[in-house]
């Protein structure tokens, strides 16, 4: 249930309040950085255990460790052996699970890919669905008071390595690479879960977590339909989904997500931002939060970050100085305070799609509505964010801080105009390929803006020590660029799309054949190495890098003769 407090509706505190289990663990969690010190400490992990024991059982055991008198610090010996009592180890309560539909080399697989070198991989990282396939425990089901996980009720597929949960915008790239692989029933159980979410929560979450409820993530649920419904024609999948879709769509377009802002002309357009209902630190990274926030002296300044360090970590770029208002200055963050390109195209889509569902299911009134609603957020995204000079689309800034009034007049200045990838991302979308033109200037402007490398396509062009900066390519910025590209049509597009997909499938290979894993992230400037900068130590597996891999060879295929490597 969400507390909603304070007198303009546009400025209501709203949180998500977590749950005892959480808070509990966050204290276990600042426990162990005082013994085990920062080094190799991943906050994550606390909040992970499960208990053997009721809470208020284990509470007391950890009230009665025995604390140094200078800074309350238990011993190494003590949290060690408290733990090992306690609790049951991080994971164990997501089982490993046999996906039914892998078949080791499915019929139809990648057909276009020719050259067996190519070929013996891919089978590889398709066999990796089955390491990354996971199902929550009776355990979670019969007593979910002892675990941070949430019980769902399909098995899922995991990003890998510290994310032992399900995610949310990870999945459409997961499925993607689960449909090259003609695991459909795989896929359709993810989409499942996250329909049983929006039913549960009123949208999907950022991941499946009692602490990650307090806010959702790039919205894609309608995506995964759409594709999966274009490989299996499943009309109940249509069915079952588009009640949660339409769920789902009231929540982005809910009052603290719905920002107006008037044109020159005196035209309002209606945008949506990512706004996270917290306003404490994040509990999976608690005692950084804390470190990050202490330069705040006010309450309301603290909780204030807080809501935007979580806001940025529901678009999914945690983080990145998209979301700094001065970009060397990572207390500037403010993402509640910035109207984001990618988000809106993700609505944009959702509302095609839901548009194209109901006209399955022979639902007119809600097709046209939604075609009109895609129709006026083009529109709007054309009018706020586009710039026809630069040939990209802005993210917007609005004015100084939360918005808090009902509408806001657009300003030039107000674009934020470095360069990032989701500039672009409105290739995604066919509706903006109807100019040929545009097309043209969007793509010209791509390729000189400095973010095609040698191995990929950078994320920004600031080198911030952030995750979603400079040098780093992720898996589904290369997609939906790569996708968009091929999608308007213009042969050159084709060219450039098959060029990049190219140098990721190179830099996949020469680090898969270096580390034995797929990786999260790449560094785009050096062919064959993972990316890194960020709160945590990169990580392997990985969900959406693979699904991207076997989506593009699905694509692109990988010729006799062409050889691979740097
Ligand atoms: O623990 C820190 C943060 O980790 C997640 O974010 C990163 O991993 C996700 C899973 O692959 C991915 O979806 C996200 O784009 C990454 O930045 C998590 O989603 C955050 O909420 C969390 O604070």
């Amino acid at each position: 249930m969400a507390l909603a407090t304070g007198l303009s509706h546009k400025c209501r505190v709203t949180v998500i309040p977590t749950t005892p289990l959480v808070t509990f663990l966050e204290r276990v969690q600042e426990t162990a950085l005082g013994t085990f010190g920062g080094k190799n400490f991943d906050a994550k992990l606390y909040v992970d255990l499960s208990l053997k024991f009721n809470l208020s059982k284990t509470e007391k055991a950890f009230d009665g460790l025995p604390r140094s008198d200078e800074n309350g610090t238990v011993s190494v010996k003590d949290l060690k052996e408290f733990i090992a009592t306690y609790f049951a180890d991080a994971g164990d309560d997501l089982l490993h699970y046999d996906p039914e539909d892998f078949a080791p080399e499915p019929e139809g697989f990648l057909p276009k890919v020719k050259n067996p070198e190519v070929r013996a991989w891919a089978l590889e990282v398709h066999a990796l669905w089955k390491n990354l396939s996971r199902k929550v425990s009776d355990g979670v089901l019969e007593q979910p008071e002892l675990h941070t996980l949430l019980p769902l009720p399909e098995a899922v597929v995991v990003p890998g390595s510290r994310f032992i949960e399900v995610y949310y915008w990870d999945s459409y790239w997961i499925i993607r690479g689960l449909l090259a692989s003609k695991m459909y029933e795989t896929a359709k159980a993810i989409v499942t879960n996250f329909i049983f979410l929006v039913d549960t929560y009123g949208y999907v979450l950022n991941g499946s977590r009692a602490y990650y409820t307090n806010r959702s993530q790039p919205p894609l649920l309608s995506a995964m339909v759409y594709e999966i419904y274009n490989r299996t024609c499943d009309v109940d999948l249509v069915r079952k989904a588009l009640p949660a879709l339409l769920k789902e769509h009231a929540f982005w377009n809910s009052e603290i997500h719905k920002v107006t802002i008037q044109d020159a002309q005196g035209c309002n357009h209606n945008l949506s931002r990512y706004y996270a209902m917290w306003n404490k630190p994040r509990p999976e990274s608690s005692t950084k939060d804390k470190e990050s926030a202490s330069k705040f002296l006010s309450n309301s300044e603290k909780q204030q970050f807080y809501r935007d360090i979580a806001s940025a970590a529901e678009s999914g770029w945690d983080f990145s100085t998209r979301w700094m208002r001065n970009t060397s200055e990572f207390t500037t963050l403010s993402t509640t305070s910035i109207l984001p390109v990618d988000l809106n195209v993700y609505i944009l889509k959702m509302e095609l799609d839901i548009a194209f569902m109901a006209n399955v299911l022979g639902n007119k009134a809600t097709m046209e509505s939604f075609l009109e609603a895609a129709e006026a957020r083009k529109k709007a995204i054309n009018s706020v964010f586009w710039n026809g000079e630069m040939g990209q689309w802005f993210d917007y800034r609005l004015a100084n801080g939360t918005i808090c009034k009902e509408s806001e007049t657009w300003q030039a200045c107000n674009q934020n105009q470095n360069v990032y990838a989701s500039n672009f991302i409105p290739l995604w979308i066919d509706l903006f390929h109807s100019d040929a033109a545009l097309v043209e200037n969007v793509m010209g402007s791509f390729q000189s803006s400095g973010l095609v490398n040698v191995a990929g396509i950078a994320t920004s062009l600031i080198n911030s020590g952030q995750q979603w900066d400079f040098p780093n390519g992720w898996a589904p910025l290369q997609h939906m660029i790569v996708e968009g590209l091929l999608r308007s049509g213009l042969k050159e597009a084709r060219s450039l799309a098959e060029d990049i997909a190219v140098r990721w499938i190179n830099t996949n290979y020469v680090g898969y054949k270096k580390t034995g894993a797929m990786h999260e992230k790449y560094d785009v400037q050096k062919c064959g190495e993972s990316g890194g900068g960020g709160e945590y130590i990169p990580q392997t597996g990985f969900g959406w890098s693979n699904g991207v891999l076997l989506a593009f060879l699905e694509e692109f295929g990988w010729p006799e003769d062409r050889s691979i490597g740097c």
